[in-house]
């Protein structure tokens, strides 16, 4: 994302010479994200992310990085954590806890074309069915619960508009939970925030996915709805491509079938996966960083006037 924690040359050296790698020749703040502080360090023999936590505690971690390290170890094209002599993965680094992942190969596609999209939908089937026996629980930490949180906390600074906006998908999505049909929803750990930013192509093959740090366990259509809100929609308009959702659908159920409850509940979910980054972008706002770029909130506010049909769809 950013840089909130500046590291010198010499304490990323002394943090990679404990960790056993090589020598530091570069290390470069990322700008790019929003969560933590990432660094690109290179070494003689190879490219590495480092990342420090500001927000995640040793609690929360332990789920994201030994799922990424369960997924690489499947042969998941995802970032795989070194371990130090004891075998440990997560690390510290300027009291803060800190991981280093191998750098995955390829650049980031931000104008997504279907064969795009059907490389993301495939990943993502895959993904949910390595993950079934992953064995950790931990719930997707922006999920209902985090919504009815902070809605009353975010309708405080915006329009009376947006009040009403809040509170009625909020009803809604809260209605939905309740539901038989919810509860029949297949299940498990997610990615959460499988956004083009987190995917790397090349020469338009599918050749990472990082930024496992909102996974949580949580419903797959969940997942799904997340991906068809940004992979498949006109980032101009918030609106949804056809032959791109088309194309992420018919991969990902090449993987994977949707059941019938999945079916049935999709366009509920992509409402939630709209409100869930409308929230979330709202609550971001403020944020202070050395390197930060906010993402927009009212791109996901139009996305979700768009599916509840308060916008014309076409
Ligand atoms: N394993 C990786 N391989 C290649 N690039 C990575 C990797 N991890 C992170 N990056 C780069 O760092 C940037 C920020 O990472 P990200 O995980 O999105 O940050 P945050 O957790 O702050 O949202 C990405 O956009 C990407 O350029
Ligand atoms: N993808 C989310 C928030 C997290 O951003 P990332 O750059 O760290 O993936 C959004 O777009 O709001």
């Amino acid at each position: 994302m950013a840089v909130f924690t500046e590291l010198s040359c010499d304490e990323v050296a002394a943090f990679f010479r404990a960790l056993g790698l090589g020598q530091p020749r570069s290390v470069r703040g990322i700008m790019n994200g929003i969560e933590n502080t990432n660094y690109f360090v290179d070494t003689d023999g190879a490219e590495y992310v480092l990342t420090l936590f500001e927000r995640l505690t040793l609690e929360q971690l332990p789920f994201y990085v030994h799922f990424m390290k369960y997924l690489a170890v499947r042969g998941m094209s995802v970032p795989d954590p070194v371990a130090n002599a004891d075998g440990a993965i997560l690390h510290s680094l300027k009291a803060r806890p800190a991981v280093v992942v191998n750098r995955l190969p390829g650049e980031s596609e931000t104008g997504p074309m279907a064969a795009h999209c059907s490389s993301v939908g495939e990943f993502l089937a895959r993904l949910h069915l390595t993950g079934l026996d992953y064995p950790r629980r931990q719930a997707n930490p922006r999920g209902l619960e985090w919504w009815n949180e902070v809605v009353p906390v975010v309708g405080r600074c915006v329009s009376d508009r947006q009040r009403l906006l809040l509170a009625s998908e909020l009803a809604f999505q809260n209605e939905i939970a309740l539901s038989s049909t919810y509860r029949q929803l297949p299940w498990g750990p997610v990615h959460a925030d499988l956004f083009r930013d987190n995917v790397l192509f090349e020469k338009g093959v599918l050749s990472g996915v990082f930024d496992f740090y909102f996974a949580g366990c949580d419903a797959f259509l969940f997942d799904v709805a997340v991906c068809l809100n940004d992979w498949c929609v006109d980032t101009r308009t918030a609106r949804q491509d056809a032959t791109r959702v088309a194309a992420f659908l018919g991969a990902y159920e090449s993987v994977r079938a949707l059941t019938p409850s999945e079916h049935v509940l999709l366009p509920a979910m992509q409402r939630a996966g709209a409100f869930r980054f409308w929230l979330s972008r709202l609550c971001d706002l403020p944020r202070q960083a050395a390197l930060l770029k906010p993402h927009d909130p009212s791109h996901f506010e139009r996305m979700l006037r768009v599916l509840r049909g308060e916008i014309a769809s076409s």
